[in-house]
């Protein structure tokens, strides 16, 4: 009689194993359980293990409320209570060699760690960018901070380069939050995120409150200055059409835990968890019949 087998990992195709088999990995992410201490208690990930790698785009999708966003807080260590990271362990791979225990790290040290090596581009910029100080402002308290041995007309230059690299007139920087449109503010949050050459950038729902043009831009320019720097994106939203159009690599979320883990390829021709199936099933575009009644595609 044969033993009987347990999955506890997420469904995974032999392309998907081929896929990552050369890849460096610069995130890890072992048996990861976060929750939150309300009554009673939310246990929002569950044993999530998960590998990013070098410069790869990874989709983490999943409806609402199924615990992306608790996630991402605790890949880049940003939990704040009442949530706190239960078990498990993340690993920062830098491309120097050295290792870091991402769950060890305070003070300075998690402080430096955080826009240096994983940065992270948070849902409404509006609300993430200071309103009563000026774009450059905000852009030099972050070289002010890392790059202390920057000259002032260094900083200048460096934030106009960040604007130019994200599509907004550098003329912009002596502009406040307000005075810029919605894409704009993103466009600036992600350069601020770039600021100082990340090996990761966490992206939460970047551009989910922009409309489509907006967003298709800021796309675009994002995988443009991810093949110019090599950074590795775990980039977040329930928009499953979307994360197939850029991701390398898609997880699909489901109440805390990843039940299905592949290439983008596989994900949309090839799911095998019903749940992502369901996922793909709601957006009628993707699996749907395009002909119309005569035959004419749409
Ligand atoms: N401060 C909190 N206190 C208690 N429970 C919380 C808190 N924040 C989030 N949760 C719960 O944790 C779970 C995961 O939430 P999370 O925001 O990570 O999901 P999400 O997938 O990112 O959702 P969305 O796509 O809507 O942002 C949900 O059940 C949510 O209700």
């Amino acid at each position: 009689m044969s033993a009987p087998t347990t999955t506890t990992g997420p469904l995974s195709s032999a392309a998907h194993a081929e896929h990552v088999a050369g890849l460096t990995p610069v995130l890890t992410a072992r048996d990861v359980s976060i929750e939150y201490e309300v009554n009673p208690p939310v246990l929002a990930v569950q044993d999530v293990s998960l590998t990013l790698h070098r410069g790869e785009i990874l989709g983490l999708a999943g409806e609402s409320g199924c615990g992306k966003s608790t996630l991402a807080y605790g890949l880049n260590r940003l939990l704040k209570p009442p949530a706190i990271l239960r078990s498990g362990e993340v690993t920062f791979h830098d491309a120097d060699g050295s290792e870091t225990d991402v769950v060890a790290l305070d003070g300075d040290a998690l402080r430096a760690f955080r826009w240096d090596k994983v940065s992270m581009v948070f849902q409404g910029a509006m609300n993430s960018l200071n309103p009563v100080i000026s774009v450059y402002a905000q852009l030099e308290d972050v070289l002010l901070t890392h790059r202390p041995n920057l000259t002032k007309a260094e900083r200048r230059e460096r934030c106009a380069e960040l604007l130019r690299l994200v599509g907004v007139d550098p003329s912009r920087l002596d502009s406040y939050a307000h005075e810029l449109s919605g894409g704009m503010r993103q466009r600036v949050m992600i350069a601020m995120a770039m600021a100082l050459e990340p090996q990761v950038m966490i992206m939460d729902e970047p551009t989910t409150a922009l409309d489509v043009v907006v967003q298709r831009g800021i796309l675009r320019e994002l995988m443009l200055l991810r093949e110019k720097f090599g950074f590795a994106v775990v980039f977040i939203t329930h928009d499953l059409p979307l994360l197939l159009e850029i991701s390398d690599r898609i997880a699909v979320m489901r109440a805390g835990r990843i039940v299905e883990l592949d290439t983008a390829e596989q994900i949309y021709t090839a799911a095998q968890h019903e749940y992502t199936r369901k996922l793909l099933g709601s957006f009628p575009s993707l699996l749907g019949d395009f002909s119309y009644d005569d035959g004419e595609s749409a």
